[in-house]
């Protein structure tokens, strides 16, 4: 078997976090007497941090760092207050883990969401499988695309980066896989379209999670 081990983006890829995420921020912008965006509109802020989706959710002329920190903070607040209220698995993801863990084939959890977060999702979402390492974003530590995540995963995981297919749903996701020697495998079931994947250099594309398992046989 050419590949040894199976690393996952989170948002958009085993989880559907979008409408907590968009609440949250919308919340916040809506407290600033800002314009709040429709839910789908945030398919293109996830994906960079909580940072990012601050900023891009922000309106352009009030890019203030002042400004973009406060509202990091009211936005980590308030989706800590509703993280789970409509998040969920994407249909087919329990029956690919299902699969990988009778494989025995080692998991792990690569996101740019914050670690605090990532392991509250994998505690209440996704408990029933074995992941080798969940990482999320810390500060100080350079967000995905930076390889730094990555290697840490690979060093964890013991194998070579290209014995481990990377699934993501992002053009960050087919960058990291690419910038760490992993096999980048770009997920349809997410928020964002295949060309952008495949512009980013996704290998191959999956329309169903079970779609995986043949690329291990
Ligand atoms: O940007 C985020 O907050 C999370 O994004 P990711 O799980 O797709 O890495």
């Amino acid at each position: 078997m050419k590949y040894k081990a199976v690393v996952f983006d989170m948002d958009g890829t085993l989880l559907d976090t979008l409408a907590d995420l968009a609440d949250a921020m919308n919340r916040v912008l809506a407290e600033h007497g800002f314009a709040t965006h429709p839910v789908d509109a945030y398919r293109h802020f996830v994906g960079s941090g909580a940072n990012r989706l601050v900023a891009r959710a922000l309106p352009a002329d009030r890019q203030d760092e002042d400004l973009r920190a406060l509202c990091l903070q009211s936005f980590l607040r308030e989706y800590e207050a509703g993280w789970r209220n409509k998040t969920c698995l994407y249909e087919g993801v329990p029956e690919l883990l299902d699969a990988l863990a009778a494989r025995k084939i080692p998991m792990a959890v690569l996101t740019n969401k914050p670690q605090a977060f990532a392991e509250l999702c994998m505690r209440e979402f996704l408990s029933r499988w074995d992941f080798t390492l969940t990482l999320g974003q810390m500060p100080g530590v350079a967000v995905k695309p930076d390889p730094a995540g990555p290697r840490q995963v690979i060093r964890h995981l013991g194998v070579q980066p290209e014995e481990i297919l990377y699934l993501g749903d992002t053009d960050v996701d087919m960058f990291t896989a690419v910038n760490a020697g992993m096999y980048p495998v770009g997920v349809l079931w997410g928020f964002r379209p295949e060309r952008e994947l495949l512009d980013a250099g996704a290998a191959v594309i999956l329309r169903h999670p079970m779609e995986l398992v043949s690329l291990l046989d």
